[in-house]
């Protein structure tokens, strides 16, 4: 995999008229992991949307070394084809190819992607992830909607990410349990 890096330097972040936090700094090398955590209506999703370039910062700045990829509610997946052509549409765009047995998705090519239950869009939002080959992945509640042999795997996909030179940032309110994974507890920066 390619050299990546992602480092956040004394980054505040402003929603609204509200500063929810500022003075973060974070740096994350391939192979690394780390969880945000924090209770509801923090700014988990708002950190990684700066983390992900989609959003700008209040204060400080983000450097990405790396293409970055990024996983929360929306599949972006035409939600009126089924889902064997909707994946097969990025499938000639991507360069990875998807492990659709592994995710599950096997047997769900021929369901629109507006009938996938929440779970099942998780899952294709997954392989989305997997088929763009980025190697920084930034999940916001990847675990959200899934059953527990569906965390499970999640988890075995995001540590083989790291063992193979990857970043994952996590932001979720969950546990989530891979290898040396680290831990920001965003309530220390808020304000
Ligand atoms: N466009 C916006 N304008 C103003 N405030 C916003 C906007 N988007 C989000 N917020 C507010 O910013 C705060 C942080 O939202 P964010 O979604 O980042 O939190 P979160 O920690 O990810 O929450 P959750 O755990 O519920 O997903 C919330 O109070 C939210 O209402």
């Amino acid at each position: 995999m390619e050299a990546c890096r992602i480092t956040a330097a004394n980054l505040a972040c402003r929603r609204g008229d509200r500063v929810l936090f500022a003075g973060l700094s974070l740096e994350l090398k391939g192979g690394q992991a780390c969880h945000v955590a924090g209770p509801n209506g923090l700014g988990k999703s708002s950190l990684i949307r700066l983390l992900a370039g989609l959003a700008r910062p209040f204060a400080g700045s983000v450097e990405r070394v790396g293409m970055a990829g990024l996983l929360d509610e929306r599949p972006a997946l035409d939600e009126h084809q089924p889902l064997g052509p909707a994946l097969a549409f990025w499938g000639k765009l991507d360069p990875a190819s998807v492990p659709l047995e592994e995710l599950g998705l096997a047997d769900l090519l021929d369901v629109p992607v507006r009938y996938l239950s929440t779970g099942q869009r998780k899952r294709a939002a997954l392989a989305r992830l997997i088929g763009q080959a980025a190697p920084i992945w930034l999940l916001d509640e990847p675990l959200n909607g899934l059953d527990a042999a569906a965390v499970e795997m999640v988890q075995a996909l995001v540590a083989r990410h790291c063992e193979n030179g990857g970043i994952a940032l996590i932001a979720s309110h969950q546990p989530f349990a891979i290898p040396g994974l680290m831990r920001l507890e965003l309530q220390e920066f808020a304000r």
